[in-house]
């Protein structure tokens, strides 16, 4: 699937459960349906009361289910997350994505859309090819530092410093089409799927120092679903990249989404950001969550909610 169709199929419209509650209780969870598939989000919901874990949440379902009407209401006026085929947002939408400059001037990249994007097919072919440019760039710094880049323990770090940054970028490297390697099953589930507490490293894009934390990842199959640990290598993918956590978040969505075709994706990352620890601002203890919801997670506050009390669970 080339970037723009991938672009494409993130507007919510593609989710075929984007407006279950509107539709009435006892739709299917797919719109393809499905032997089992005929249990109502709300049938799911009222299920899950009966987990003395759920405690507060019985309540919360209960007042919900009594409002549908205004929930149904409101999630028809929710504005929806659109990004065209070529990337762009409309300039009337709400919500605007952040996004970065798409041109590279490095050689073999002539061509590409740049990496920051929601492209997934992008694989330069010579990366390795760049250390010994990478290295002496690294050199210059020890310079700049004042540092004698001669001294016994520096001699190899240049170029030691190139490697790990490309395996800190590695990423840019792979290509969601690989990294699933078929892995992709037809099976008759349509509950949510949710693998939690993945580990993610990344790269701050401001200031090139680490952000680190945990992954969690939901998913509503329609006959479809993943290898699981092809969840983890997704986030592998986008990780090992420059980024800032909110474009993270969401390619990681995006690319579930392109893999299984849900009836929708959930994605919570809480990161810690050492540029707000050992620099900066210097605050040690502060955690950053950023959350993508398509499809249904979006639409259906019950729905969102199992997802959430799932992750939240020890
Ligand atoms: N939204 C977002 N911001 C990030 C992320 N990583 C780093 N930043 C922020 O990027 C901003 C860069 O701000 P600048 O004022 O240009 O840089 P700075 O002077 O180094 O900022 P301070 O970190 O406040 O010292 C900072 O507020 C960082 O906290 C991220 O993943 N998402
Ligand atoms: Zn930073």
């Amino acid at each position: 699937m080339s970037a723009s169709e991938l672009n494409e199929a993130i507007d919510d419209s593609n989710f075929p459960q984007a407006h279950i509650l509107s539709r009435g209780r006892n739709n299917s969870i797919c719109s393809t349906g499905s032997a089992s598939g005929n249990s109502s989000l709300l049938d799911r919901n009222l299920s899950q009361t009966d987990d003395a874990s759920a405690g507060s949440v019985a309540g919360n379902v209960a007042n919900e289910a009594q409002s549908d009407g205004a929930v149904s209401k409101a999630i028809t006026n929710r504005p929806k997350l659109v990004i065209k085929a070529n990337g762009t947002i409309p300039e009337n939408d709400s919500i605007r994505t952040p996004m970065t400059p798409r041109t590279s001037t490095t050689p073999g990249h002539e061509n590409c859309t740049f990496h920051h994007d929601l492209e997934l097919d992008h694989k330069p072919p010579t990366r390795e090819a760049l250390l010994p440019d990478m290295a002496r760039s690294y050199r210059l710094l020890l310079g700049g530092l004042g540092e004698n880049p001669d001294r016994q323990g520096l001699i190899k770090t240049p170029e030691r410093a190139a490697k790990a940054m490309l395996f800190f970028t590695k990423g840019y490297d792979q290509s969601l089409e690989d990294v699933l390697n078929g892995a992709v099953f037809d099976e008759d589930h349509d509950e949510m799927v949710v693998v939690k507490d993945i580990e993610m490293f990344s790269m701050c894009e401001h200031h090139l120092v680490p952000f680190y934390g945990k992954v969690s990842i939901g998913y509503l199959p329609c006959n479809k679903i993943l290898g699981l640990s092809k969840l983890a290598r997704i986030v592998e993918i986008f990780s090992r990249r420059l980024q800032v956590q909110e474009r993270l978040t969401k390619q990681i969505a995006v690319a579930v989404t392109q893999a299984v075709q849900p009836a929708g994706v959930a994605v919570v990352v809480e990161g810690v950001h050492m540029c707000m620890v050992m620099r900066g601002v210097q605050k040690i203890n502060s955690k950053t969550v950023t959350s993508t919801m398509l499809g249904v997670f979006r639409d259906d506050p019950k729905t969102r909610e199992e997802f959430l009390n799932l992750v939240n669970s020890k």
